[in-house]
């Protein structure tokens, strides 16, 4: 028979369990969440930074723009990067895309690790992965929408006339199937931008990083540009990072990821679904 003294023991025992798993759920929602625990991202991981860092040379001097990020996008997730100015956003945002390399640590994406490939076989990941969208659009300004879209089907090696097909199809997509022969100074910068969106996701990428996407735009045109990545994050399960400095835009998204003098401060976790979660 189980004494008073056991069951009260018994009880304290089980609280102190309970507590213990409690703090580790919020620990782990403020930092890299763990892939088999509560919070879990909702698919294997599209890209896995392990201790990431990024220094760059400045005169005699060395900026740590990254000192040892681990962060990782889980297949359609939808997540926002925030932090103050000169924080690494957008050099983490470069790393992820394979814009860059890191100066230390590791990067896999879509399961190969880049330190391993050549910066043509980097290219080639990052064709065929990933798609980008700049605040800028960058756009190639003597270009019709339709040519702008289809370059990076060209890098593929896919045949002109698929590749204004399968242009024109991305450019209905962002509701743009009436701007086609449209240069980008004939089109608004709301336009202007969903003919990036339309570029990066031409080549059916399985991520669209995104670094201030509204940035440039009024909140009209700002929130057009955001239904759209919601949609394509939710309908086609296009994994979505984008980095903003907007409360409103960065409070949709389900994950929020908070970057500070290089490190990543707070991170609220894929947890389980996907899209844009909140404030809908
Ligand atoms: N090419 C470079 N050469 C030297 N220093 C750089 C370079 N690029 C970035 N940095 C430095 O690295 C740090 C992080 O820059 P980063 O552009 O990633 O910040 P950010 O958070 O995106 O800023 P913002 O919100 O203003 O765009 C900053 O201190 C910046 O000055």
């Amino acid at each position: 028979m189980t004494s008073r003294t056991d069951q009260q023991r018994d009880d304290q025992q089980r609280d102190q369990q309970r507590d213990q798993q409690r703090d580790d759920r919020q620990e782990s929602a403020l930092s890299t969440p763990d892939p088999t625990g509560p919070g879990a991202p909702p698919g294997p991981a599209a890209i896995e930074a392990v201790g990431v860092t990024r220094s760059y040379r400045f005169g005699d001097s060395t900026v740590e723009a990254l000192r040892g990020v681990s962060f990782t996008v889980a297949e359609g997730e939808y997540a926002a990067i925030v932090g103050p100015s000169g924080s690494g956003k957008s050099t983490l945002m470069h790393l992820l895309g394979c814009l860059d390399r890191p100066t230390s640590g590791t990067l896999r994406v879509g399961g190969r690790d880049v330190a391993q490939l050549s910066d043509g076989e980097l290219a080639d990941l990052r064709n065929r992965e990933i798609g980008f969208v700049f605040q800028a659009f960058q756009l190639l300004p003597r270009s019709s929408a339709v040519d702008n879209v289809a370059l990076p089907l060209l890098y593929r090696g896919v045949k002109a006339p698929q590749r204004r097909a399968r242009a024109a199809a991305a450019l209905e997509a962002v509701n743009l199937g009436h701007r086609l022969t449209h240069r980008p100074s004939q089109m608004s910068g709301g336009e202007q931008q969903r003919v990036a969106i339309a570029r990066a996701l031409v080549g059916e990428p399985r991520i669209l990083l995104a670094d201030e996407p509204t940035g440039n735009l009024d909140s009209r045109n700002g929130a057009e540009v955001m239904r759209i990545l919601e949609e394509l994050n939710s309908t086609r399960g296009v994994a979505v990072v984008l980095v903003t400095h907007d409360d409103e835009v960065a409070g949709r998204a389900r994950r929020q990821v908070r970057v500070r003098d290089g490190l990543v401060e707070l991170d609220t976790g894929a947890g389980p679904g996907t899209g844009p979660g909140v404030g809908r």
